[in-house]
């Protein structure tokens, strides 16, 4: 029997909202924090969350606020959900109201953009005296609120809290493995969101059914170099928070990653469009790879496209026409 926790959830959007719906199925109380005021009340009256989570019923029992105070208190457990490029923001909001102790499971996919620092770093430099840990895999946040199954790695460096978070964090229908690759886990989860605007974009541009599976498996292997080269294990890489998220996101327009790839393929203006974390991603991914000295060309190639310097028809040739070599 596991003890039943408090868990605040940071951030209402669409993964935040679906994660602390999961959560209560698990048999936990789960507080939403939502930086907008009247999106913690619409969520409280209505039981839905309309801007994120359109015409999804949610348990009751999901209360929002938006007093980063009262969302932290007694807290066992925080998940940080708000996009990456904020995480940092956030934290220093909560750092003052955050239990000393208590593990932060970091949600976000993605590279701080200025720094080159993973959410783990970020975390560990906000709240020195708080665990961190990831949670990450295949797992569309409105599959998760529909009740749909799915199954996700929870990692820590130290492997007895990964194991203890996967533990509580298991619900009936998600399932979650433990591992203490910390950064596999997180370099997976931040690169499959660029590799994901590549193959949008190939699907978007019309280029085939052929040329994507092409270009997701040649871009698995830079995702593999680069995690590699900050000391990812492969297995890792392989699992859901590496292949298993590739696969889902490389897949179809539910994932807003592919979407805006496809967008951009189709010519359609980027404008408004939801969050696409790989666009936040794919600068800082090509400047880690030129700076580290890895060959990535085709996250290289994201970033020319998405700074509008290169078109989709133009980057499929400038790949196709690089020198033949060996392909492992
Ligand atoms: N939606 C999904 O299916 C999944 C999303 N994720 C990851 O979770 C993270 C969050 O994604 P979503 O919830 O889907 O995004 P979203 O766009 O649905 O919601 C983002 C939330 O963060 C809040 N926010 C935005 N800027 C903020 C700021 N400066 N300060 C504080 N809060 C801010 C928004 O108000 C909103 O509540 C991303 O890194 C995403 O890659 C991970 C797995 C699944
Ligand atoms: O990470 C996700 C599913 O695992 C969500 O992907 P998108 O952010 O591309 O929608």
């Amino acid at each position: 029997m596991r003890t039943p926790w408090t868990i605040a959830v940071l951030g209402a959007g669409a993964w935040g909202t679906a994660l602390g719906a999961t959560m209560l199925t698990g048999g936990h109380r789960a507080k939403l924090w939502a930086r907008d005021e009247a999106l913690a009340q619409a969520i409280n009256a209505d039981h839905i969350n309309e801007r994120y989570l359109p015409g999804l019923k949610l348990d009751q029992q999901l209360a929002a606020t938006s007093s980063m105070e009262n969302a932290l208190k007694n807290a066992d457990c925080i998940l940080a959900v708000t996009p990456a490029q904020t995480l940092r923001a956030v934290l220093a909001d909560a750092g003052p109201h955050v239990p000393k102790g208590v593990p932060v499971v970091l949600c976000a996919k993605g590279i701080e953009r200025e720094t080159g620092r993973l959410m783990s770093e970020i975390a560990s430099e906000m709240l020195p005296e708080n665990p961190v840990a990831a949670l990450s895999g295949p797992s569309f946040a409105s599959d998760l609120a529909r009740g749909l199954p799915t199954a996700v790695t929870v990692a820590a460096k130290n492997a007895g809290l990964a194991m203890t978070l996967a533990e509580q964090l298991s619900a009936p229908r998600l399932r979650c493995y433990s591992t203490d690759d910390l950064t596999g886990v997180e370099i997976g989860g931040a690169l499959k969101n660029v590799l994901a605007i590549a193959a949008g974009a190939t699907h978007g541009a019309g280029l085939g059914a052929s040329a994507s599976a092409a270009l997701i498996t040649r871009g698995f292997v830079e995702l593999r170099r680069i995690g590699e080269a900050f000391g990812a294990r492969p297995d890792t890489l392989m699992g859901l928070s590496g292949l298993g998220d590739l696969i889902l996101t490389c897949g179809s327009e539910q994932s807003r990653n592919f979407a805006y790839g496809a967008a951009l393929g189709r010519g359609e203006s980027l404008e408004g469009r939801p969050l696409a974390e790989g666009a936040h991603t794919a600068g800082i991914a090509a400047r880690i790879v030129r700076e580290r000295g890895l060959e990535a060309p085709i996250i290289e190639s994201v970033t020319e496209l998405l700074k509008g310097r290169l078109t989709v028809l133009a980057a499929m040739e400038a790949l196709l026409s690089r020198p033949l070599k060996s392909e492992t």
